[in-house]
């Protein structure tokens, strides 16, 4: 059974032109394959990569969701895209550099499939409260590389400058009530540094994150995936609340931590955390 968007931990692109990255995808222990058809598909791949993403959706991905990045509105290729995925399997079309809540409804209202949309702008991050409540969006992305390029925020800089747009974003999408999630971690071999941007993303609320390595699947699934003493805590509160404020092994609960405690619990049984 596949899960739900919001249980996913770690969401893996590829470029659907690299044949082995999609083979290999079926092997990882990611909950979300992202078959790119945008920037990292140079232009003269760009068609056979479509093929070849719809081709690699119909064979499946296992219990994995499975999404595609398609390229933006205006380009030669979004039109075909879009007709070829309304057809296939795909469970998640990834909208790139979106603005309006319009660009949203109109990939919605063809492709009849569930848009994740990327935040990657200054202008997308003003208009993410509208986008999350468009027709048809299932989640939101953080766009974090070109968010930086468009904010002017020099290249080497740690997230200091990004700070409101990751909280604006989370924001956006619990009051849109979709799923939301962290942008990606450039570097290849720093398994410390994204283990910290991935604690950091889980601790500003986003839902998972999305990665371009396989060696950083563990990493992001350790990071948001609950641990197993926080979950045996949650099941103590459930089973110990009887309703109202009451004290539980030392602090005060009402409602909302039962309630809380019961989406913990629900994510590690998606995750199949024990
Ligand atoms: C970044 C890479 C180009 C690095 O490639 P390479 O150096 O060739 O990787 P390795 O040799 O370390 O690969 C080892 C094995 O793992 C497989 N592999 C590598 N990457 C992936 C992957 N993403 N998915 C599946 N498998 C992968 C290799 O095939 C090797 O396998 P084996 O043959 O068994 O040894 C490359 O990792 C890559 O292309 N990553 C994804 C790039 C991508 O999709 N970019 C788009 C998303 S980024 C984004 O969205 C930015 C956003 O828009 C923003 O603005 O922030
Ligand atoms: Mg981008």
């Amino acid at each position: 059974m596949t899960m739900q968007l919001h249980h996913a931990r770690s969401l893996l692109f590829l470029p659907a032109s690299n044949a082995r990255a999609i083979e290999k995808a079926r092997g990882l222990p990611c909950d979300m394959v992202i078959l790119d058809l945008e920037d990292a598909v140079p232009d003269d791949k760009k068609v056979e990569a479509r093929e070849a993403a719809v081709a690699a959706v119909a064979e499946g991905f296992g219990s994995r969701l499975a999404a595609v990045r398609i390229n933006v509105a205006g380009t030669p290729w979004y039109g075909d895209e879009m007709v070829a995925l309304k057809k296939s399997a795909v469970d998640y079309i990834v909208l790139p550099k979106v603005e309006t809540a319009e660009q949203v409804k109109a990939v919605f209202s063809v492709c009849q499939k569930p848009v994740i949309a990327m935040i990657e702008s200054p202008a997308g991050l003003l208009a993410a409260p509208a986008i999350a409540k468009a027709e048809g969006a299932g989640g939101l992305f953080m766009g974090t590389n070109d968010l930086r390029r468009e904010l002017r925020i020099p290249a080497g800089a740690d997230r200091t400058g990004l700070s409101l747009a990751l909280q604006s974003v989370v924001v956006a999408a619990r009051a849109g009530g979709v799923a939301v999630f962290d942008g990606v971690y450039n570097r290849l071999d720093d398994a410390e540094g994204l283990e910290r941007e991935c604690r950091e993303g889980h601790m500003l609320g986003f839902d998972g994150k999305t990665l371009i390595h396989p060696n950083q699947i563990l990493v992001a699934n350790r990071a948001f995936g609950p641990d197993a003493d926080a979950v045996a805590e949650a099941r103590r509160l459930v089973e110990a609340a009887t309703g109202g404020a009451e004290r539980f092994e030392g602090r005060m609960i009402e409602a909302m931590h039962v309630a809380q405690a019961q989406d913990l619990i629900a994510r590690a049984e998606a995750v199949g955390v024990q």
